[in-house]
């Protein structure tokens, strides 16, 4: 199991974000994280890319406790606007080449072509959709064995969407592991392995796509409207 989770909680103050999930991700396939607004998915993406600590339970990834070594494993995609808007993509480049040992300058070079997008331009004139397609790709450059994006096909259009998808499956292909959060489940569903529906930090639901299509006669996006209904 590349990322291992047992009776993991999180707290805000009175708050419960995350309630006892227990779950476990294989190595190279793509898991949907679905749930609406404030179910906590960024709750745990956070917890798995290091930045949040676990109130209480278990998280690994590759049999590690999250911490720096973990670090260097998963790159963690948020829905923040993290790159810097005076920088040029090229220097958004070369910033990330310094701050990421993992970060595959050429590879960051294809997934520019392949968004159409050019070096020279500024960040700050991007469009909402271009940004979108800067951040997938500085996340999907680096040699990390865990990829997890948050939201990534908000604020982008429809052929956009297809090009992003398109890049997350080559990105599995080679036998990484990718944890998607969406509430787009429609436009999300064809590239799914496996779905975990989470509701007001528990998880509801959870399996193999296929088999729960098969199991419950229905699709993802009818299932995911029943349970948030
Ligand atoms: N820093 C914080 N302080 C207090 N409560 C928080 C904080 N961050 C998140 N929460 C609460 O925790 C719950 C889970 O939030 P989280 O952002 O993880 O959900 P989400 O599924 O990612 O939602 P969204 O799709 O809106 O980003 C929500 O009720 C939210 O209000």
């Amino acid at each position: 199991m590349l990322l291992e989770a047992k009776k993991l909680c999180k707290g805000y103050l009175s708050k419960k974000a995350i309630k006892d999930v227990s779950m476990a991700l294989e190595t190279g396939k793509i898991y949907g994280f679905l749930g609406p607004n404030g179910s906590g998915k960024t709750t745990f993406m956070k917890m798995a890319a290091g930045l949040l600590h676990p109130t209480s339970g278990e998280l690994r990834i590759d049999g590690q406790l999250i911490g720096i070594e973990t670090k260097k494993l998963a790159a963690y995609m948020s829905t923040d606007n993290f790159i810097y808007p005076y920088m040029k993509i090229k220097t958004v480049r070369a910033y990330f080449t310094d701050f990421f040992e993992d970060f595959d300058g050429n590879r960051f070079d294809e997934l520019l072509k392949y968004m159409q997008l050019e070096p020279h331009l500024k960040v700050s004139s991007l469009s909402s959709g271009m940004a979108a397609k800067l951040k997938i790709a500085v996340t999907l450059a680096r040699k990390a064995k865990l990829f997890m994006l948050d939201e990534p096909l908000n604020g982008i259009d429809l052929v956009a969407r297809e090009k992003i998808l398109n890049a997350i499956v080559q990105c599995a292909n080679e036998g990484n592991t990718i944890l998607i959060s969406s509430h787009l489940v429609d436009e999300m569903e064809k590239i799914l392995d496996n779905v975990i529906l989470l509701k007001d930090g528990e998880i509801v639901l959870t399996g193999e796509a296929e088999k729960v299509r098969e199991e419950q006669g229905k699709s993802i996006v009818e299932l995911y409207k029943e349970v948030y209904a």
